[in-house]
């Protein structure tokens, strides 16, 4: 089963939105001969659509950094799938470890911010990943077992049809530590066979997995030639247009 390689740039709370479209520009350009790659940008909010609006006739596409689950109402703050949709995303990150630490998201309320995004036809990049204490006390695989069983809870096969999978290590986030070859090679493994467990064969083939977690020109190549491994979620490498189309080129 041939996937599509996936490589997004999660801009996290950097760039104004000048700062952004300039960015999503020169990225743009650098994109001109891309093939067979899926590239995407997740820009905060507030420069969503202006980075929408510049990339038009683009080949990169564009995704939010998070939602919130209900449709409307009183929820000072917080920014809907729909809204989302309407600014001209594609995608949309869900369950970042940065917002399950900082914000307390539970898988319970990753579950239901993917429910919402699928209604409103976005494609959703459900974050999963242990912390180094879970690591360290070899819960790595029960932590993600229970956060891709919990966060897909409930979903029908055709509902999930456009997810991505991120596997990112939480020690790895922002600390230059990159998991290791045996490390990422057992994770994606096993992720491919839970998502076979919940699902089915041809869903767990079809569904991409990507890794994230101080990945960089350096490492990407290694990364990407790994077994079930099938593109990145790169964050600060992501922020320099010159640097992260190295990242996109991994095959060059
Ligand atoms: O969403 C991206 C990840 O948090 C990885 O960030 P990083 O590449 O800066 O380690």
């Amino acid at each position: 089963m041939s996937r599509t390689p996936f490589i997004a740039g999660n801009w996290k709370m950097y760039k104004t939105g000048p700062e952004a479209v300039e960015t999503a520009r020169i990225l743009t350009q650098l994109c001109s001969n891309v093939q067979e790659i899926d590239v995407m940008i997740a820009p905060t909010f507030l420069s969503l659509p202006l980075v929408a609006a510049s990339l038009e006739g683009s080949k990169v596409k564009i995704g939010a950094q998070n939602l919130y689950f209900e449709k409307q109402g009183a929820f000072t703050g917080e920014v809907s799938a729909d809204m989302i949709k309407a600014a001209g995303a594609e995608y949309v990150i869900i369950g970042h470890s940065e917002r399950r630490q900082y914000f307390g998201e539970t898988n319970a309320l990753v579950c239901k911010k993917i429910k919402a995004a699928i209604e409103v036809g976005l494609k959703p990049i459900l974050c999963i990943g242990e912390s180094e204490n879970q690591r360290n006390k070899e819960k790595t695989f029960l932590t993600l077992d229970k956060q891709v069983s919990d966060g897909l809870k409930g979903f029908g096969l055709d509902e999930l049809k456009d997810l991505v999978v991120a596997y990112e290590p939480v020690w790895a986030i922002g600390t230059g530590k990159t998991a290791t070859v045996d490390q990422v090679k057992k994770v994606h493994q096993y992720l491919r066979s839970l998502l076979e467990k919940l699902f089915s064969k041809d869903f767990a083939d079809q569904t991409r997995i990507v890794y994230g977690g101080s990945v960089k020109p350096e490492n990407v190549k290694e990364l990407m030639g790994i077994e079930d491994v099938d593109g990145a979620l790169v964050g600060g490498a992501s922020l320099d247009a010159n640097i992260f189309i190295n990242i996109i080129n991994y095959d060059i």
